[in-house]
């Protein structure tokens, strides 16, 4: 036992255990603050004079030292007289005995969601998504610091607080992607569910109906399907009356088909839930997507000429657009089938420059019986990109309509090979023009842009390996969670005060809690991550841990700790 015991002071040499100063000065309110005389040397000879600590766990024989460390009652360290941290007659907190008075049963502190509160749990359970009546509350984004200016500064081993963290610009997208998902809106003209789908939120906001591309006007909404609990974007086609039911089977083709540049189709079917005659068509839910057509013909196109009469785009741009929608129509025509829907309003923009073909699948089913051919369409399929990249590269949605002119416009501000392209997509259709003649030219600029995926793809990784990063100290912290101060473990309240886990507890303490010589506490986020990260490699570095009185402190190296953590939480995790 360690004992603090005053007639055991001449004997402190021959114990392991020194004990602490005679006369242990008693600290008052208006006592001077304790400035050690030379704060560097004292802590060094405080950790090399130290008698290493073994956690009783790791050497039997230390366990009849110290069975149980009690706060506020014992001493244990290597601090001689001089460098002994101010004693103190102020008494233990008496946080434990409040949390043994509550007798707090850790199930009661924490109950877990009913499982029907949880829509992939239970997927009936629209409960979870009802409408709020509220106005939505856009996330405050302000939150996050956004990256300082770089820091030319810094030697090669320092590093900004934002090196250890997701950039702030692709944190605020996903937040924004996800506020985008789970967002619902209590519109009472919309019906509360349809077929399986349910909390419905219009993502077209044009009044105006547009009925070109389909014959009939459209509407677009998202929805949770109550099957799989997955955002779904529902196309809606207004006033159309389903004759054959063949025609609806096509989808199941569709469903199959899957490209990187497509937004994959699920199912459709028909309903009256609107009030009328409609089809469905359940799609990808991309959130915060825009149309093609809003990027470069909408009100606030992305891409802007600086002078009258030049080129707006970039070639970089269209060429990347042409490998994408390439590549999305060798595998719709690969499959038997051709996309009838290439326009502007119909690709989807679902992040910089990464476009999809969307409503595929729509026309073979609205316009089932109306003749022509697959060879036919999948011509038209290339007729159609043809106009495409015609409008974007002029900039403006009618350019096709003037071949002569835009194609002099083109090869006058683009490369030759983009004017080629273009006039061999628009040129009459012949028996040798198909898809993979496409793939074929286009090659080297495929493989350019195939390049730069490639960096942007690292360069995401790179983004989650930090993440990864926090997630291993995410799970530390958790395990902390789990230990510090918990209330009761076997019927001992005592248990998070005493033996390893107070030295959890001190070392929380040294994480988190520490003040500097102005009594200011230490926010430093970089300690807390140096001492995590050396917490969890378990390094042999030695720590000094003062108990909260200072009456006390300990030298342990982060080894050490991770043990009694690891202890500790396993003792949590058995089963009884
Ligand atoms: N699969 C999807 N995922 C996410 N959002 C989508 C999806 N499909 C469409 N949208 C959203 O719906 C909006 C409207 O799409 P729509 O195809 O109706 O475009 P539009 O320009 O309104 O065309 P139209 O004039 O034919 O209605 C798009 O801007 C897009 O933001």
């Amino acid at each position: 036992m360690f004992n603090h015991d005053a007639n055991k002071q001449q004997t402190s040499q021959q114990s392991p255990v020194p004990s602490r100063p005679e006369t242990p000065k008693k600290l008052k309110i208006d006592s001077p603050m304790f400035q050690p005389a030379s704060p560097l040397k004292s802590t060094a000879s405080l950790a090399r004079d130290a008698p290493v600590f073994v956690p009783k766990t790791q050497q039997s024989s230390m366990v009849a030292l110290a069975p149980e460390f009690k706060p506020g009652q014992d001493f244990i360290g290597g601090a001689d007289s001089a460098t002994s941290f101010a004693a103190s007659s102020v008494p233990a907190p008496e946080f434990t005995q409040q949390m043994s008075q509550m007798s707090m049963d850790p199930s009661q502190v924490y109950s877990a969601p009913p499982d029907n509160m949880n829509p992939y749990a239970n997927p009936s359970a629209s409960m979870y998504y009802q409408p709020s009546m509220q106005p939505y509350q856009p996330l405050q984004y302000h939150l996050y610091a956004a990256q300082p200016p770089h820091r030319s500064d810094l030697l090669p081993y320092q590093r900004t607080i934002h090196g250890f963290f997701l950039s702030d610009n692709i944190r605020e997208e996903l937040q924004r992607k996800s506020a985008a998902t789970l967002q619902t809106i209590g519109d009472l003209n919309l019906p509360r569910s349809v077929h399986v789908y349910h909390s419905l939120v219009p993502l077209d906001t044009k009044r105006e109906k547009d009925t070109r591309v389909f014959g009939y006007p459209s509407w677009v909404y998202k929805a949770f399907s109550g099957t799989t609990g997955k955002t779904y974007a529902l196309r809606r086609i207004e006033g159309f009356r389903l004759v054959k039911e063949q025609a609806i089977g096509l989808i199941e083709q569709w469903r199959r088909v899957t490209n990187a540049s497509i937004v994959t189709v699920h199912e459709a079917f028909t309903t009256k839930a609107f009030g009328d005659n409609s089809i469905v068509f359940a799609y990808d839910f991309h959130p915060l997507s825009t149309t093609l057509y809003d990027t470069h013909f909408g009100p606030s196109p992305r891409y802007v000429a600086k002078y009258e009469g030049q080129a707006a785009v970039p070639e970089k741009v269209i060429w990347s657009y042409i490998t994408q929608i390439t590549s999305a129509l060798r595998t719709i025509h690969a499959a038997g089938l051709a996309a009838r829907c290439i326009d502007p309003t119909k690709i989807l923009m679902t992040s910089k420059m990464r476009i999809r073909l969307n409503c595929l699948g729509i026309v073979d089913v609205l316009a089932y019986d109306t003749g022509g051919t697959l060879e036919e369409w999948q011509q038209d399929d290339l007729l159609q990109l043809g106009r495409l990249i015609v409008s974007i590269a002029c900039g403006s949605p009618l350019a096709a309509n003037d071949f002569p002119s835009a194609v002099d416009f083109i090869s006058r501000h683009y490369s030759v090979e983009l004017k080629d392209i273009i006039v061999y997509l628009i040129s009459k259709p012949s028996p040798t023009k198909t898809i993979s003649e496409i793939v074929t030219l286009i090659a080297d600029h495929t493989i350019q842009d195939f390049n730069s995926a490639l960096h942007f793809n690292d360069n995401i990784e790179a983004a989650l390996a930090r993440e990864l990063e926090n997630g291993r100290i995410a799970r530390l912290l958790t395990k902390l969670g789990f230990i510090n101060e918990r209330p009761e473990y076997d019927h001992d309240p005592q248990w998070s005060e005493t033996g390893d886990r107070y030295l959890i507890k001190l070392f929380r303490d040294y994480v988190f809690h520490q003040v500097d010589e102005q009594g200011n506490p230490v926010v430093d986020m970089a300690h807390v991550l140096s001492c995590l990260n050396k917490l969890d490699v378990g390094s042999d570095e030695k720590v000094m841990l003062v108990s909260r009185d200072e009456q006390s402190c300990l030298v342990l190296s982060y080894r050490e700790i991770k043990s009694c953590i690891e202890v500790a939480f396993s003792q949590l995790s058995k089963k009884r």
